[in-house]
């Protein structure tokens, strides 16, 4: 027994569950895929019966112009093929280790299929005895991962899973990350410059492009994704260690009338246009393609990009699979595991008073309840 490798022994079985938001995996999926986010209230903060019928209009109205956007790639979003190659990648590299685990990663995204409900009970029929929760957001949102952990929980509760669960809140300086970016933002600049000499005109600058919210979601809830996007962005230049780096953040996917936090990406752009510089425009939000990459940034901002006359305009893609990335990944469930086991699972009770970020490393805002949380 004693010099048994580990991988004789019985192993705990612990399911990795990645989040991410989701995208219609059709035409008609679209209505419903919006009716579904704006019916969310970490996204809409009314209570009933408004919040559903203010969906509702808002779905049938956004629903030709978000259908027109993925007509340009096929009519369907690419992140769940994404996602699963992340999650096949990141369940290979922990099984790897060899550590007394079995890990399996689950999928559950938060508007369109696979959803919570469904996930929560492969989960259980599989028998995990631990569960860790890996939002696929770098930087905590109430509106992303912690609409996502929240979703989790109520599904786990339907479905009566009752795996301890210990939440990976954020990640937004971890070196696997930063360091993939870092490579692949590196290699793009570099590109830029030499389209940039070939023309005669000076150094690009950077735009940390990240999706945007509402004010109101970062001042009412003490929401921290502002300041760990631009933390991210930091880290990235830190790492990237050029001279005289011309950088800066940036928010772009502004939807609906309220003021939304900024400068907007197409602001910068249009500002870029008048300087006359090369860009290069890295998503610092996303770590997969989909619509808001390959559409918004590779179609709609490269036509403004090309009517200002901006002489270059380079996009970064976003972290996917790549390597370094999926090794960040294992050393945050590494990491979670490891609070797990000193501090137990997390606390439905905080967070049932709330919104609730439960990072216990980076936030400013660990551990405190965050504004009222949604019923
Ligand atoms: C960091 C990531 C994201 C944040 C923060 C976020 C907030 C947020 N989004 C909307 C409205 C829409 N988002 C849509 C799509 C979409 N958004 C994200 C990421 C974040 N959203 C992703 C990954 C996607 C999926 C795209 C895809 O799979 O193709 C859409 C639908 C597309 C469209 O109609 O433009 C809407 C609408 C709000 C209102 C918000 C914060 C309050
Ligand atoms: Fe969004
Ligand atoms: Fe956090």
């Amino acid at each position: 027994m004693k010099d048994m490798p580990m991988s004789e022994l019985k192993r705990k079985k612990r399911a990795i569950i990645l989040f991410n938001l989701g995208g219609p995996d059709g035409p008609d999926a679209v209505k419903p895929f919006l009716f579904n986010l704006f019916n969310d209230p970490a996204i809409i903060s009314l209570p009933n019966p408004f919040r559903y019928f203010l969906a509702k209009l808002i779905s049938s109205r956004r629903a030709p112009i978000a259908r027109e956007i993925y007509n340009h790639i096929g009519g369907k979003s690419p992140l769940l093929e994404l996602t699963k190659d992340q999650a096949d990648a990141l369940e290979t590299a922990l099984n790897g280790l060899d550590d007394g685990y079995e890990n399996r990663c689950f999928i559950a995204m938060r508007y369109w299929k696979p959803f919570a409900d469904e996930s929560a009970a492969a989960v259980k029929a599989w028998g995990a005895d631990e569960q860790i929760l890996l939002p696929l957001y770098p930087q905590f949102s109430t509106t992303t991962s912690g609409s996502s952990v929240k979703d989790w929980k109520r599904a786990c509760h339907k479905v009566g899973l009752a795996a301890p669960i210990k939440t990976a809140c954020c990640y937004p300086t971890n070196p696997g990350f930063i360091d993939a970016s870092a490579e692949m933002v590196k290699a793009g600049y570099e590109n830029a410059l030499k389209k940039a000499a070939d023309l005669g005109v000076g150094k690009p600058r950077l735009l940390f492009s990240a999706h945007g919210v509402p004010k109101a979601v970062i001042t009412k809830r003490a929401d921290p994704y502002q300041s760990q996007i631009e933390k991210s962005a930091q880290a990235v230049v830190d790492k990237m260690a050029i001279a005289d780096l011309d950088w800066l953040v940036c928010y772009q996917s502004r939807v609906g009338p309220m003021e939304w936090i900024g400068p907007s990406t197409e602001h910068e752009i249009e500002r870029a246009g008048k300087d006359g510089v090369p860009l290069v425009i890295v998503p610092i939000a996303f770590v997969t393609e989909h619509s808001e990459t390959l559409v918004e940034l590779d179609i709609e901002y490269r036509e403004i990009a090309d009517e200002l006359k901006i002489p270059v305009y380079e996009r970064v893609r976003t972290v996917c699979s790549h390597p370094l990335f999926i090794s960040g990944l294992v050393d945050v469930v590494n990491e979670t595991q490891q609070e797990l086991d000193q501090n137990g699972p997390d606390d439905y009770a905080v967070e049932t008073r709330g919104w609730w970020c439960p990072d216990e490393h980076s936030c400013a805002v660990a551990k405190q309840p965050m504004g009222a949380g949604p019923a």
